[in-house]
């Protein structure tokens, strides 16, 4: 089986802009990062997409769910948020805030270094670990206002290049949030894949235990630096994960926004220990198009840093993901082929926006499955 690294390394992305230097950028904002004209609409001049007033008679337009995952509802719960929202935080999920702290040091650490320094872990052309840019830069003419720093598996090689000396402490942070996220990754499957009425014993790769120890994942520490014309910038674009979830710790500077259908952009606003969990691709074709993968963008404002660590989360490299028996039948026929991680993020790394449309195979049932044909999807 390839690993991810391998996987990534297999369908690479050019990109091909030099580096730029943010604290160097504090007064006026460069061309290559003015995603709008002064004085354009932002969300209407991108997206053709308005505001709609919300609706005070509908639950679901009341901001993005936050379940309690020790509430005795929570699979019911977050199937609902799934299917509506594509999205939901998680409170009580047992991570320890402490992981947060840490973690939010160890971003603070690796993104204050000088940019020399950090070029040393830089992404290496074909490779995805490292420091550099979103790997969707690559399907935009525009730069965008964030530096990413991505780890598979251990950091040690990286941290090694950062800090020859101070390697030790920052890796082991990440090693752990690594290992508290995989768990609870678990946990979260075993909820989603209830709530479709699926068991972990539908699921071969869950292996007997149930523990899903064989999936695969890999973890995006971002920075938003403050930026001086917020309005004019994108902090990270439109986009839909390739994953099955993805698990995204935020700090408590807001920007991250998601597209709910019919509703526009929302906020997704910081919850103190609150964990944000994302609908990816592959779960949305293991749910036969019920659960949307949700389109989501960052945007940065004028005074504050921000930070999210994103933890990429999906299944065996060479395992076939495909929408489950449970919920394909006549008059629900399957809408998508079988796929692997593997073949999906070449499909990523070729037709971007189009991936999910390369890989279905029906195109509309009672408009019952809506995918959203013109969005951007990328890991
Ligand atoms: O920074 C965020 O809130 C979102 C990050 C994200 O979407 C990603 O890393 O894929
Ligand atoms: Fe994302």
């Amino acid at each position: 089986m390839p690993s991810l690294s391998e996987a990534f390394r297999g369908h690479p992305v050019y990109l091909h802009h030099k580096h730029l230097d943010f604290t160097t950028l504090q007064e006026q904002l460069p061309d290559s990062y003015a995603w709008t004209q002064p004085d354009a609409d932002h969300a209407a001049h991108y997206y053709h997409l308005t505001s709609y007033p919300s609706n005070d008679h509908n639950d679901d337009t009341k901001g993005v769910p936050v379940i309690d995952l020790n509430h005795p509802n929570a699979p019911n719960l977050i199937g609902h948020a799934c299917k509506t929202w594509g999205v939901f935080q998680v409170v009580n999920h047992g991570i320890p805030m402490n992981l947060f702290t840490d973690i939010q040091r160890a971003c603070l650490a690796l993104f204050s270094l000088p940019l020399h320094q950090k070029l040393k872990a830089a992404r290496s052309p074909d490779g995805v670990s490292g420091y550099g840019r979103a790997r969707i830069s690559s399907f935009f003419p525009k730069l965008m206002w964030s530096e990413c720093f991505t780890i598979l598996d251990s950091p040690l090689n990286l941290f090694l290049q950062l800090w020859p000396q101070d390697y030790d402490k920052y890796c082991e942070i990440v090693m752990e949030y690594e290992a508290a996220m995989k768990k609870l990754a678990a946990k979260l499957m075993c909820l989603v894949l209830a709530s479709l009425g699926i068991s972990k014993e539908d699921i071969k790769w869950a292996g007997p235990p149930g523990d899903f120890s064989g999936a695969c994942a890999a973890l995006h520490l971002n920075s938003y630096p403050s930026c001086p014309d917020p309005d004019r910038a994108m902090g990270l674009a439109a986009h839909t994960d390739s994953t099955l979830l993805t698990i995204l710790h935020q700090n408590n500077v807001s920007g991250l926004q998601v597209l709910k259908d019919g509703e526009g952009w929302e906020a997704v606003p910081p919850l103190p220990g609150g964990l944000v969990i994302n609908v990816g691709d592959l779960l949305h074709i293991l749910s036969n198009g019920l659960y949307p993968s949700v389109l989501h963008r960052v945007q940065v404002n004028r005074s504050r840093q921000r930070f999210s660590v994103a933890y990429l989360y999906g299944p065996p490299t060479n395992v076939e993901i495909s929408p489950n028996a449970k919920l394909v039948g006549p008059s629900r026929p399957a809408l998508y082929r079988s796929v692997t991680w593997n073949e999906y993020l070449g499909t990523k790394a070729k037709h971007f926006n189009k991936a999910l449309s390369v890989v279905r195979i029906s195109s509309s049932v009672n408009g019952l499955f809506d995918l959203k044909e013109d969005q951007n999807n990328d890991f």
